[in-house]
């Protein structure tokens, strides 16, 4: 009778074993993984990693089933020996700073030819100093005919970024999202205001007192008013790219019609008009055009909270004040790019 318990320790030991490692096999062959955090992942599928890296959360398998079964696409490319592969850009989203440039990438991302860096990458500012090499392995693989993309709104003030873009490629795509420069300013001190709970009232940074006696004038170098005037930061883009490189689009547009403004962009970019009517939908609690689905998305879902917040009531005075200051140089904006944006 002593077998008995011996046996069943033991048998229930290898059933436990067993059973194990029937758990691991599943957990490791259909578990939801973030690729480019998984290590193990990349060393048994390092030719597939390489394929997907830049897919932020897909199906996997740790043992080689399924990778690529699930998309069609890619396994029809396979057959035809193409792989994606790291490019430098393109086209490149280059400002402006609070005008609306996350809505222009992720509208642009809904097209299937058309692949982007998520971040801000900050080479031709911050991070030139690390060449061109590091640059290309900051972007997304490609397939032939993709259209590679980042958006950085900061190149658009750096001062030697319109040089150092020509010298990566002369024929690179430029856009420029712009929007009325007041409105631009409230949106980039709300920004700032929800960083900083002290900063003082935009009434008080924007007008400033010039004399004893009590007159007033715009805080022209304040950043949030100086990155409104787009006369002298498209004058410098213009000497070293021409006019039919650099797209401009309405910030305005971009809200009150994505698709219109989506067809222009598609259209300067040579893409087929894939980014439709049938993409967006207006969630009035937001106030904003939001996406039916995404790349990454099949539900309907908005940008983030920093996207579209809701700006602090701003004394009329101070608004008519900037208007009047922006409007000679809106004026001459209008004349040299050839488009009227009847900012008022
Ligand atoms: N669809 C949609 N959803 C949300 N927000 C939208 C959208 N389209 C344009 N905008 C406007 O984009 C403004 C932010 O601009 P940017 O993305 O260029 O900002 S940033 O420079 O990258 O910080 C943001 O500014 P705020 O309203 O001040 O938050 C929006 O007005």
């Amino acid at each position: 009778m002593k077998w008995i318990p011996a046996f069943s320790k033991r048998t229930m030991f290898i059933y436990f074993i067993l059973l194990f490692l029937l758990y691991l096999f599943y957990a490791l062959n259909t578990c939801l993984v973030d690729e480019r955090k998984f290590s193990l992942n990349r060393f048994l599928l390092k030719r597939q990693y390489t394929k997907y890296k830049n897919a932020a959360v897909r199906f996997v398998s740790l043992l080689g089933f399924n990778v690529e079964d699930n998309d069609y696409k890619y396994r029809r490319l396979k057959k035809q020996n193409l792989i994606p592969v790291k490019r430098l850009p393109d086209a490149l989203v280059i400002g402006v700073k609070k005008c609306g440039t996350r809505a222009l990438l992720e509208f642009l991302r809904l097209h299937p030819d058309v692949r982007a860096a998520g971040s801000e990458v900050h080479f031709f500012d911050k991070f030139y100093h690390k060449g061109f090499e590091w640059y290309r392995d900051k972007m997304p693989p490609t397939l032939e005919g993709q259209i590679t993309m980042e958006k950085t709104p900061s190149y658009w003030v750096t001062r030697t970024a319109p040089k150092r873009v020509q010298a990566m490629n002369p024929a690179v795509k430029l856009l420029a999202v712009v929007r009325d420069p007041v409105t631009r300013a409230i949106s980039d001190y709300t920004q700032s205001a929800s960083k900083s709970v002290s900063l003082p009232r935009f009434e008080d940074l924007a007008v400033v007192n010039i004399s004893w006696g009590g007159s007033q004038a715009v805080a022209a170098s304040w950043p949030p008013i100086r990155l409104g005037i787009y006369l002298r930061p498209f004058k410098r883009w213009l000497k070293r790219f021409n006019r039919e490189s650099l797209l401009l689009i309405s910030g305005e547009r971009l809200v009150a019609d994505p698709a219109a403004e989506m067809a222009r962009v598609q259209e300067f970019l040579g893409l087929k008009r894939v980014i439709t009517e049938k993409h967006f939908y207006f969630n009035s609690s937001k106030g904003f055009p939001c996406l039916l689905k995404s790349e990454s998305r099949s539900t309907p879902h908005c940008l983030g909270k920093t996207k579209g917040r809701s700006h602090p009531h701003i004394n009329p005075s101070t608004l008519e004040t900037l208007r009047e200051f922006y409007k000679p140089f809106n004026e001459k904006f209008y004349e040299l790019c050839g488009i009227n944006f009847g900012w008022p």
